[in-house]
């Protein structure tokens, strides 16, 4: 481990900074930032030059001690959960126009710039009394960049598990780079985050990428552990990175907020961008990650196989387990897009086997009145059933995450178990396993669409020197979002939502909940998310 004063690259640094200055005839917007630094003034040099935080005169900056964000309070309860900027903790930065006014293909856009002033709101469903709310940065190019084409080097770092659209995504911030910018210095780090310090790199060129999308996986490899943030900071500065692009799920963005602020203790000149992924759609905020719907759609053929398997024999039961650690999304989309699945079970909802109301009822009832039926199960479902069940240890993979235990093969062995030893009747399961077979194909059409889309924001974004940000779809809109919020809780569906419900209709199953439990959920949805803006928010509200 390094210390601060054994490494003279930040003594110099810090040496060099100083408060920045006072702007000629700019609003001066005060913000305070969580830790160590002391409390800054944005800028802005010029003004041709719009400053990277909102000029509108209204808006005032709140200041919320212990907390990551940084807020701007405005009128009518309008709070902006703003990203950090390099401006944030180096000042004076010079700035350029644009490159991209320069492109044929972009020159006639009418308006390709995003207003300076642009913000998405977290909450659209709204009431005439109710206060504006949560927002997020509007993503997309500005008009004034803060690297000089020649001087970017950037470099990209895929971590965590995998998902369709990783190598697309890969692509697109190489060929944005490349094409809107003029930059033509990337590097892949190979094998996640060890692969700072502990693996080759490669040089990535447009040519180098240009078919990686038709492919399942990473071209640059992913890990799960070995998150070394000083290591990996260490290794950044002696490459003279500048731009940093980190693809990869929760875990993945915690450790990128963990390198930016390192970099912003440092205070180095460097961009860090986090690109959300992950198959099972558990990141908070976003509207959904790239991949799921991929996902979704792979799924069906494990789906409609299981039916016609369960279909052409007596008292036919097809179970498919699918991804979903801590939540259900794929299961329940699968469930939904499929209308073969007469069960579906996901780790928000808690489920029983035997007695009254329980799943064995229900099978037994469902194969009476249709001679088939089909069981979708998220694998992070009844957990708590096996371990009590198997009085299993609790394991976890490098990374921390919980090692689930196979819920498909337990929950059939389980339901042949019960029928058989009841002598109930006769039943003919055929268990599928699709995960992996889902996890490594290349994604779909929209799916390749929707990583272009945030690919190419996050390029604008580390551009324009925003820094410490995941770029993501808040209510169909591209966005910049704060690091720590999408990392403080997971999106889990909401089991007192209407979606769940038109799932339960949908299946015809039990809910499976008692009044207990829906109050549980209930109290664990109403529990109000304090600002420093003072606004209530429910995650995944109702659609
Ligand atoms: N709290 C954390 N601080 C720093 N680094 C972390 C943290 N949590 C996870 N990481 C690092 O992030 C990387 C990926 O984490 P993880 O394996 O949990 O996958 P993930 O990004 O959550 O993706 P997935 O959706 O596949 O789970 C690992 O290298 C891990 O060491
Ligand atoms: O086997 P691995 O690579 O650890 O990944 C499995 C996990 O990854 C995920 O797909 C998330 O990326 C989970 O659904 C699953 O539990
Ligand atoms: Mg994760």
């Amino acid at each position: 481990m390094q210390s601060e004063a054994a490494d003279p690259r930040i003594d110099a640094a810090a040496a060099e900074s100083h408060e920045p200055q006072s702007p000629t005839g700019r609003q001066i917007i005060d913000f305070e930032l969580r830790n160590s630094l002391p409390r800054v003034r944005a800028t802005s040099p010029s003004s041709a030059d719009p400053p990277p935080g909102p000029a509108a005169a209204s808006l005032v900056m709140g200041t919320d001690p212990g907390s990551t964000l940084k807020i701007v309070k405005g009128e009518f309860g309008y709070v902006l959960e703003d990203v950090p900027h390099l401006t944030d903790y180096l000042s004076d930065l010079p700035t350029y126009p644009n490159p991209i006014k320069e492109n044929p293909a972009y020159s006639v856009v009418k308006q390709f710039f995003v207003n300076q002033d642009d913000t998405v709101p977290k909450k659209v469903v709204v009431q005439k009394d109710s206060p504006r709310g949560i927002h997020f940065r509007r993503a997309g190019p500005r008009q004034r960049v803060y690297f000089e084409s020649d001087d970017v080097n950037a470099c990209i770092v895929t971590c965590g598990g995998l998902c369709p659209g990783l190598n697309t995504v890969i692509r697109e911030i190489i060929c944005g780079l490349s094409y809107m910018y003029g930059v033509d210095k990337v590097l892949g780090i190979e094998g996640g985050y060890r692969g700072f310090y502990a693996r080759n790199t490669i040089q990535l060129t447009p040519k180098s990428v240009n078919d990686i999308h038709k492919r399942g996986g990473t071209i640059l490899s992913t890990s799960r552990g070995g998150h070394d943030t000083l290591k990996i900071v260490d290794n950044i500065q002696d490459r003279g990175i500048n731009q940093v692009y980190i693809i990869g799920g929760d875990g993945t963005q915690k450790g990128a907020a963990a390198i930016f602020e390192e970099i912003r203790r440092r205070r180095l000149k460097v961009a860090v961008a986090g690109i959300p992924k992950t198959i099972d759609n558990d990141i908070a905020v976003i509207d959904k990650s790239f991949g799921f719907d991929t996902a979704v759609e792979e799924a069906q053929r494990a789906i409609n196989a299981a039916h016609v398997e369960a279909e052409s024999v007596e008292n036919g039961i097809g179970v498919v387990k699918l991804m979903g650690r801590y939540s259900g999304f794929i299961a329940m989309y699968a469930t939904l897009a499929s209308r073969d699945v007469d069960c579906c079970l996901i780790p928000e909802s808690p489920f029983y086997l035997e007695g009254k109301g329980g799943l064995y009822e229900y099978i037994e009832k469902r194969l009476k009145e249709n001679g088939h039926m089909v069981i979708v199960v998220a694998e992070g479902a009844g957990q708590d059933l096996i371990i009590e069940s198997m009085k299993s240890m609790d394991h976890e993979d490098a990374s921390g995450n919980k090692l689930l235990l196979d819920v498909g093969l337990w929950l059939s062995q389980g339901i042949k178990n019960y029928f058989t030893s009841r002598q109930k009747m006769t039943i003919n399961l055929k268990y599928i396993d699709p995960t992996y077979m889902i996890r490594a194909i290349p994604s779909n059409a929209s799916d390749n669409v929707y990583c272009t889309l945030l690919a190419q924001s996050a390029v604008h974004g580390a551009m324009a020197g925003y820094t410490g940000f995941t770029v993501g779809l808040v209510n169909g809109r591209q966005t910049y979002i704060p690091f720590d919020r999408v990392t403080e809780k997971r999106n889990k569906v909401v089991i007192t939502d209407r979606m769940w419900a038109r799932l339960l209709s949908s299946t015809n199953q039990p809910s499976f909940l008692s009044s207990k439990d829906v109050e549980e959920a209930n109290i664990r949805e109403e529990q109000p998310k304090q600002t420093s803006g003072e606004v209530k928010c429910m995650e995944n509200g109702s659609t």
